[in-house]
């Protein structure tokens, strides 16, 4: 590939968190990677990202908002790794660029915050350097970043499988309103896989059959009966207040309730803005819940933000 000339202007993107309505879990490979067998649906709690020009060489990230503090800003930063990969990829003259994420998305929270900021960098840093990447190295570049990367790309409702990161659309229909349970603290990806592995036997990951039929019927109850987590026995012997979190927001009248991915966030499904309404304001009144959120699903993966652009 020739090289790039960057064009230069601010760029505004936007990108969801994601909840996983299935995550089957099977062996792990040679790299501690398992394979999965995952359904994720995007949700409207959004991180937000500007991408400016800088000079040649230099790259930086400033976070505010939600777990801020938490976050390192030098080069582990995948918003940081996000935008060299596809500067190197690309062999982009002179790049360089100053990145502000304005996070709503929990850090460490199971709702895939870093992996949807590393895919907000590929579409922005992308559009910011005239698009010199088609979808599909997007894709390729997103997948060597994390396994979730991928999919905030791509957003919808959709079927992860291999390590979690080859997509592919499952037919859906309906809007899913989601009451988001937030942890006080956070819980490592990692851990939280090394605990299933101490406990757990490997089945094939399959996703249920009956999910997969209520999606395709836009059967929110049944989708709520299905929701399914191999992870979450592992989350809760870490942080057994999620055991009485899951309890509370069943008890309120959630249609089901699951942990999100790795955790500790826990999400319930309600079929409307009134029970969801209720569920929130149960769980908002529980010591071991930092914070209620509320979230329509499914929505768009990252993608410009053309109404909010800086003008
Ligand atoms: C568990 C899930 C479910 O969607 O989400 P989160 O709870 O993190 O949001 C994902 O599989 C996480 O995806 P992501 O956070 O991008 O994973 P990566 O950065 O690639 O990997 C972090 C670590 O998770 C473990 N990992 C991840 C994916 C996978 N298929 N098998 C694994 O064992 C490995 O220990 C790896 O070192
Ligand atoms: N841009 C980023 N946003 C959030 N976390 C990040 C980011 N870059 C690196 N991380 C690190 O990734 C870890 C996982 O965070 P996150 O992606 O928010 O959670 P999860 O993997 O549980 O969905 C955090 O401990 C954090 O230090």
């Amino acid at each position: 590939m020739g090289y790039v000339q960057h064009v230069a202007q601010v760029v505004r993107v936007r990108v969801p968190a994601k909840v996983n309505l299935a995550l089957c879990v099977g062996a792990a490979d040679d790299t501690g990677y398992h394979e999965l067998g995952t359904v994720f649906q995007a949700l409207s709690l959004w991180d937000e990202l500007t991408v400016e020009p800088a000079p040649p060489g230099v790259f930086k990230v400033a976070f505010r908002g939600e777990g801020a503090a938490f976050l390192p800003t030098d080069d582990t930063n995948l918003a940081i790794r996000a935008a060299k990969m596809l500067a190197e990829h690309c062999h982009v003259a002179d790049a360089g660029c100053i990145m502000l994420v304005r996070k709503r998305i929990p850090v460490a929270g199971g709702m895939a915050g870093g992996s949807a900021d590393a895919a907000a960098v590929l579409v922005a840093c992308n559009h910011l350097w005239g698009s010199p990447a088609p979808a599909s190295d997007l894709r390729d570049l997103a997948a060597q970043l994390g396994a979730d990367v991928p999919f905030l790309l791509t957003g919808g409702t959709a079927i992860g499988t291999g390590r979690g990161d080859i997509i592919d659309p499952v037919e859906s229909r309906g809007t899913y309103h989601w009451t988001l349970a937030l942890s006080h603290t956070g819980l490592s990806t990692p851990a939280v896989f090394r605990e299933f592995d101490r406990v757990a036997e490997p089945t094939a990951p399959r996703i249920p059959q009956e999910l997969l039929d209520a999606l395709a019927a836009g059967d929110v109850p049944a989708v709520g009966r299905n929701l399914v987590n191999h992870l979450a026995d592992a989350a809760i012997r870490l942080q057994p207040t999620l055991g009485s979190t899951l309890q509370i927001g069943l008890d309120a009248g959630a249609l089901g309730g699951v942990v999100s991915g790795s955790g500790p966030t826990c999400a319930f499904l309600s079929d409307s803005a009134e029970s969801a309404a209720l569920v929130a304001e149960a769980l908002g009144v529980f010591s071991g819940v930092r914070a209620v959120r509320s979230a329509l699903g499914p929505v768009t993966g990252a993608a410009l933000w053309e109404d909010h652009a800086a003008r």
